[in-house]
C-alpha cells in the first residue's frame, strides 16, 4: 500500500495537454485562457467624466468667474459639445466624454443651478478634477489578461469591454462518471427496503461542474459482460473515467477484472488513507485515465478533491493551489496507520485564525455528514494524537460556494 504523497505523485505524473477550443465569452467562466487579452483601444478610451455636474475651463475660475452660463447638457454617450466663451459651461453626466474646450468638472453638490446659470458654492476646485483620463488604466494593445489565467467574472467583463466575443481556452478533459452496483436505483424511483438511490454520480458531476467540466453519467449493472462492454466504450470515447464503487473485494465487483482484461495498466491500488483506502488508479495505452474511487460516498468525495482536482489543476497549467491551514479546534485521536481526512467545520476567530472543528460523522458511508461540514483536515499518517491548537492542512469543499 502506498502513501498519499506517493499516490499524488503518480497521479500528477499522468498529465497531458488536451488542446484548446474557442468558446463564446459568456460560457468561458472557470476555463483557463489560452490567449492573451489585449486592449482594443486605450482604457478608458476617452477622458471620462466621473461626476454628474458642470464642466468648465479652470482658467475662467482663476480669472475670477464664479457664475457660468449653461450652454448645453451632455449625457454619457452624446457627442461632446464645446464652449465658445470663458463664462460658459456644459452640464455634463458621469460617463460622458470631456469636451476639449473644458478641463475640469464640478459636481452638482458644489454648484447651484437656476435660470440657466450655474453658480459655484466652493473655492476648492482643482484643475482636472473628477476625470478619468484616457489611457491611464491601459494603453491600446496592452495585455489585460494573460494566457494561463483562470477565467473569472472580472475576465468576462474584460472580454466584453474589449469586444472579444469568443475566447480561446484550454480544453477540459472529456469525463464520464461511472457508478455500479445493483443496489442502486434511479433518483426518481422509490428504493425497495434493501436498495438505495444513486447519489455519488450526481455529487461528482456537481463538483466537476463547479470546475467547468460538463461530465456524462453512466451506470453499469453488476454483470461481467456488460461491465466489460461499457468500460471498453468509455475507454474509446473519453479522456477520463471517474468510477465510484465496485473496486474492493466484493463478489460482484466486476470492474477490476474488466479493467485488467481491457489492458488498463494499474498504476496503484490502495492508499494508506481513510476514507478512500481502496482507491485504484490506472491508464489505458490510448491515454485514457481511470480514477476508480471507492464507492462509499465520503471516500469518493475525498478522493475527488484530493486527487482528481489536483490533477485537473496541473493539466490546466494552473499554479499549484496555495495550501490552506487551519487550527484543530479540539483534541482528536485516530489509531489506524492511515492518513486520516477528518471532516470539519471552519470558522475564523478574532485573531484571524481559521479554526477547524471536527464533525466526525459515522464513517465513509455517512453522506449526510458532508452536508454539515466544509473541509477535510489532513492529519499526518505517522501520528495518532492530535491536540487542540495544532495546525494542519485543509482541503475545502462546501466552503467556497
Ligand atoms: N473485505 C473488504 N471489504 C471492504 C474493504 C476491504 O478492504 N476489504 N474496503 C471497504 C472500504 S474502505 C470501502 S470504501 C468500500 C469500497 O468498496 P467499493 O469501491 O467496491 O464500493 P461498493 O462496494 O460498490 O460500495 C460501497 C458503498 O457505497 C455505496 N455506493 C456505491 N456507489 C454508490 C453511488 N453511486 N451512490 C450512492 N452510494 C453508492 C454502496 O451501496 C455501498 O454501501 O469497501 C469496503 N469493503
Ligand atoms: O474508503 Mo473506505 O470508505 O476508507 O472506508
Amino acid at each position: 500500500m502506498i502513501t498519499v504523497a506517493e499516490a499524488e505523485k503518480q497521479v500528477l505524473a499522468q498529465t497531458k495537454d488536451y488542446g484548446t477550443q474557442s468558446l463564446p465569452f459568456e460560457q468561458a467562466l472557470g476555463y483557463v485562457l489560452a490567449e492573451d487579452l489585449k486592449a482594443d483601444r486605450d482604457l478608458p478610451p476617452f477622458n471620462r467624466v466621473t461626476m454628474d455636474g458642470i464642466a468648465v475651463k479652470h482658467a475662467a475660475i482663476e480669472n475670477g468667474i464664479h457664475i457660468f452660463r449653461i450652454k448645453a447638457t451632455q449625457a454619457a454617450g452624446d457627442e461632446p459639445v464645446e464652449i465658445n466663451e470663458a463664462d460658459e459651461c456644459i452640464e455634463i453626466m458621469t460617463g460622458a466624454v470631456l469636451p476639449v474646450s473644458v478641463d475640469t468638472v464640478i459636481r452638482y453638490e458644489d454648484v447651484e443651478i437656476s435660470a440657466g446659470l450655474a453658480s459655484l458654492h466652493t473655492q476648492d476646485i482643482k484643475k482636472g478634477q473628477n476625470l478619468h483620463l484616457q489611457g491611464v488604466d491601459k494603453k491600446q494593445n496592452d495585455v489585460i489578461a494573460q494566457s494561463g489565467q483562470l477565467v473569472s467574472p472580472a475576465i468576462i467583463s474584460v472580454a466584453a469591454s474589449v469586444g472579444k466575443t469568443h475566447l480561446l481556452v484550454k480544453k477540459m478533459p472529456h469525463v464520464v462518471i461511472i457508478s455500479s452496483g445493483d443496489e442502486l436505483v434511479d433518483v426518481h424511483e422509490t428504493p425497495l427496503p434493501y436498495q438505495i438511490r444513486k447519489s455519488n454520480s450526481y455529487m461528482v458531476k456537481a463538483v466537476l461542474k463547479q470546475h467547468g467540466i460538463d461530465a456524462d453519467i453512466l451506470h453499469i449493472p453488476d454483470e461481467p459482460v456488460v461491465t466489460k462492454e461499457k468500460i471498453l466504450h468509455c475507454l474509446q470515447h473519453y479522456d477520463v473515467l471517474l468510477l465510484s464503487g465496485g473496486i474492493s473485494m466484493g463478489k460482484f465487483d466486476y470492474i477490476p477484472q474488466a479493467l485488467e482484461e481491457l489492458e488498463v495498466e494499474k498504476l496503484f491500488h490502495k492508499v494508506a488513507q481513510r476514507p478512500g483506502k481502496p482507491f485504484w488508479f490506472g491508464r489505458h495505452n490510448n491515454g485514457a485515465l481511470v480514477f476508480a474511487f471507492p464507492g462509499n460516498p465520503v471516500a469518493t468525495f475525498m478522493c475527488l478533491h484530493r486527487y482528481f482536482l489536483t490533477w485537473l489543476n496541473a493539466i490546466l497549467g494552473l499554479p499549484a493551489k496555495a495550501a490552506t491551514y487551519a487550527v484543530l479546534g479540539k483534541d482528536f485521536t485516530f489509531l489506524p496507520a492511515l492518513q486520516y481526512y477528518l471532516q470539519v467545520k471552519l470558522q475564523s476567530n478574532e485573531q484571524g485564525q481559521l479554526i477547524a472543528m471536527p464533525v466526525e460523522g459515522n464513517g465513509s458511508g455517512d453522506f449526510a455528514n458532508l452536508a454539515d461540514t466544509e473541509a477535510f483536515l489532513e492529519l499526518p499518517l505517522e501520528r495518532n494524537d492530535f491536540k487542540a491548537g495544532e495546525v494542519f492542512k485543509v482541503w475545502k469543499f462546501n466552503h467556497d460556494l
